[in-house]
């Protein structure tokens, strides 16, 4: 075996443009009538690309037969059958986003007593280390738990977890799995501390490359539309289902089947895909019956196929073109790429790499857009108890989570506030690139959160940290004026369902309504603290795990309107989609095309969102100079009418003047001999 396992884990997206992986309903078809594309490293150059953008979605999408997603009865996965029995897309949670999901769940459905949240940090890393060297200890967040419920949801993703294990995972190799000419891309070689800078030269060369295809593709794919494609033949199976010709059921039909427990899964897999067919091209395939009906068995076969409930489902579903949804759903069911942040304050990327290289880790640089990442692909030991480790030479810390601080960008000798900052992913990144210098708030509301938060800060040595324990929405009446803020929201982790898969079914609408309410009400306080006359900042970054557009794009417009000194600027972000300016009837500020989404299935790292905002001195409109004004009442007009030059005041201002100055005990001038009012009493004296 080379120096990667054949299956291993694909980068994270390194800068190919996300619209570049869309997925059309003819690739669709084609991946179900490819099985060649499974001999991907004989392939030409530009075979090769699709198999890096594409092929791990291709088998998604065709749901690879007797797949079984979470909540599906099924036997065994020919997916499972088709892996080399190596399991190496094992999958890892880091300590950072682990804390997205305990700050959730505390966010929603607990106070404020830490109790919870603490518990939950131990339910999510519980027993993920003893078998899987890719993950080992994060001995911050073993808190304990006895909780019986606990154990139940570990049991829970524990069999999710091996299942995943099971499967060859989501395939998208980064380019140096291709057998092609790259310079210094050794594939089969060892990495070294010599090749590693060629590699990640290779890397991005390859993706450049694999970018300049995807828009060939697409455009063809444009040229194309209309047209008849190869997914009638492709999927001329499908058109029938159990002998017969596919008929989509009534309402009551569906009704039926629910009561008996539903269809058996390969129904729903040939009934989805059906679905997707018949929405690709409506007006052809639609045979009499509503669009919406499609869509509504396409959702609900979604939700028991997937295991999510149905109001997530559509929440999901509704922000993605068919085929694309899809793909979202699959790329939930596999875990994301085991990603490091090597800290910049104790070691070098190609020392740590070589390090580890060395314990036999096998590594890679994660992409051009970040210098302190590298994504693990294998690793004999547990790559969460190296020595490296445990002297703080890195952070396990999934992909998408530098991308808010690469945004925020915090300047050394800054003072920066990261208002609900545990367990310090971000915060300990942020320190690093201000060189330990200034000063960065490591704020939570959770305080049991703050020990991992601490714990981090610590053994990655940062010193300009201050750890402190309020509520967000306390800012800036705690403390204020800060160069750059960073609220990494808590939110509901539609991103991360592969690593916590609780959120599809735990979500109500409710839930969506209070999160968005509290996110609007901290992103206030988060633009109240900046200091807009900051002379090197003034900037607040605004992400969350999540990829409804009632936590991103909402909050943000919302801010945008409460806050009319604040602008957004570009995230500095190379790659992401833009966020929606319009979204089902609703209207965000054009500016908000500024925002990044990030998407698993696109980008192959959790779904995320990033805004950044200019912070800029408040300007009083009329109408609130007007309305403070009168608030001010008779004080100011008061104010007003004792200024020196009003001579109708004169004589009771000369007879304080001659009051202060006899309590001074100064000669007081005689009467009508006063000293001009404008000047100073004390100057004249
Ligand atoms: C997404 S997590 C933060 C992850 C963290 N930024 C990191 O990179 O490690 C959200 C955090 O918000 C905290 N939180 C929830 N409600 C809060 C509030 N009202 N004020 C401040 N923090 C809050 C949670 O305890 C949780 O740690």
């Amino acid at each position: 075996m080379g120096r990667r396992a054949k299956n291993k884990q694909g980068a994270p997206e390194p800068f190919a443009d996300s619209e570049s992986k869309k997925l059309s309903a003819k690739k669709l078809g084609k991946r179900k009538a490819e099985p060649e594309d499974e001999e991907r490293p004989g392939k030409k150059v530009r075979e090769d690309k699709k198999a890096v953008a594409k092929e791990g979605v291709k088998k998604k999408v065709s749901f690879s037969s007797d797949k079984k997603p979470e909540g599906r009865k099924g036997k065994k996965s020919e997916v499972i059958e088709e892996s080399d029995g190596e399991g190496s897309s094992v999958g890892w949670e880091d300590v950072e986003e682990e804390g997205h999901l305990t700050a959730e769940a505390k966010a929603l459905f607990a106070d404020s007593d830490g109790e919870d949240a603490g518990d939950l940090d131990e339910f999510d890393m519980e027993g993920e280390d003893d078998d899987d060297p890719l993950r080992g200890p994060v001995e911050e967040l073993d808190l304990g738990s006895d909780d019986e419920e606990d154990e139940a949801a570990v049991g829970k993703l524990r069999s999710r977890r091996s299942k995943q294990q099971e499967r060859p995972g989501k395939i998208i190799p980064t380019g140096s799995d291709d057998s092609d000419q790259d310079s210094g891309d050794e594939s089969d070689g060892a990495i070294t501390m010599a090749n590693m800078e060629a590699r990640s030269r290779a890397l991005d060369a390859r993706a450049a490359r694999e970018a300049e295809l995807d828009m060939e593709e697409m455009q063809q794919a444009a040229e194309g539309e209309g047209e008849e494609d190869d997914l009638d033949v492709d999927m001329e199976g499908d058109e029938e289902v159990g002998g017969e010709e596919f008929v989509l059921p009534t309402a009551e039909e569906r009704e039926e089947e629910k009561k008996v427990g539903g269809p058996d899964v390969h129904l729903v897999q040939r009934r989805m895909r059906q679905c997707v067919r018949v929405l690709g091209n409506f007006k052809r395939l639609g045979k009499g019956r509503a669009r919406t009906e499609y869509v509504d068995q396409l959702v609900s076969d979604i939700a028991s196929y997937y295991g999510y409930n149905e109001f997530l489902t559509e929440k999901l579903f509704n922000l993605f073109p068919v085929p694309e949804a899809i793909e979202f759903f699959e790329a939930n069911e596999v875990p994301r790429p085991v990603t490091i942040r090597t800290n910049t304050l104790r070691t070098r990327r190609r020392d740590l790499a070589q390090a580890l290289i060395n314990r036999g880790v096998n590594l890679e640089p994660i992409g051009k857009w970040t210098n302190v990442g590298l994504q693990v692909f294998e690793s004999t030991v547990p790559i969460g108890a190296t020595p490296e480790y445990l002297a703080g030479h890195y952070m396990l810390q999934a992909a998408s989570s530098f991308l808010p601080v690469i945004a925020l960008s915090p300047q050394p000798n800054e003072r920066v506030l990261d208002m609900a900052s545990a367990p310090g992913g971000k915060t300990t990144h942020m320190a690093a690139l201000m060189q330990n210098t200034g000063v960065v708030f490591a704020n939570d509301a959770n305080k049991a959160r703050t020990k991992s938060l601490t714990a981090n800060i610590h053994r990655l040595g940062c010193k300009n940290v201050v750890v402190c324990s309020y509520d967000g929405r306390e800012f800036p009446k705690v403390i204020g004026g800060f160069d750059r803020v960073l609220l990494d929201a808590p939110c509901s982790g539609t991103g991360v369902i592969s690593k916590d898969a609780s959120v599809k079914i735990n979500k109500s609408e409710r839930d969506f309504m209070l999160l968005s309410h509290l996110q609007k009400q901290l992103i206030l306080c988060a633009i109240d603290s900046v200091n807009p006359s900051s002379k090197t900042g003034g900037y607040l970054v605004y992400s969350t795990c999540s990829v409804t557009v009632d936590e991103n794009e909402a909050v943000v417009d919302y801010a945008l309107k409460k806050r009319p000194n604040v602008k957004l600027v570009e995230s500095g972000l190379e790659f992401g989609r833009p966020g929606f300016t319009n979204y089902r009837g609703k209207t965000f500020h054009p500016s908000v095309s500024m925002t990044r989404r990030f998407y698993p299935h696109v980008h192959n790292m959790d779904g995320f969102f990033v805004a950044k905002f200019k912070v800029e001195k408040p300007v009083k409109t009329k109408k609130a100079a007007k309305e403070e004004a009168k608030e001010a009442g008779d004080e100011a007009v008061e104010q007003e009418d004792v200024g020196f030059e009003s001579d109708e005041d004169k004589k009771y201002i000369e007879e304080s003047k001659r009051k202060a100055m006899k309590a001074k005990g100064l000669r007081v001038p005689p009467r009508n001999r006063a000293p001009p009012a404008s000047k100073p009493v004390a100057a004249t004296a």
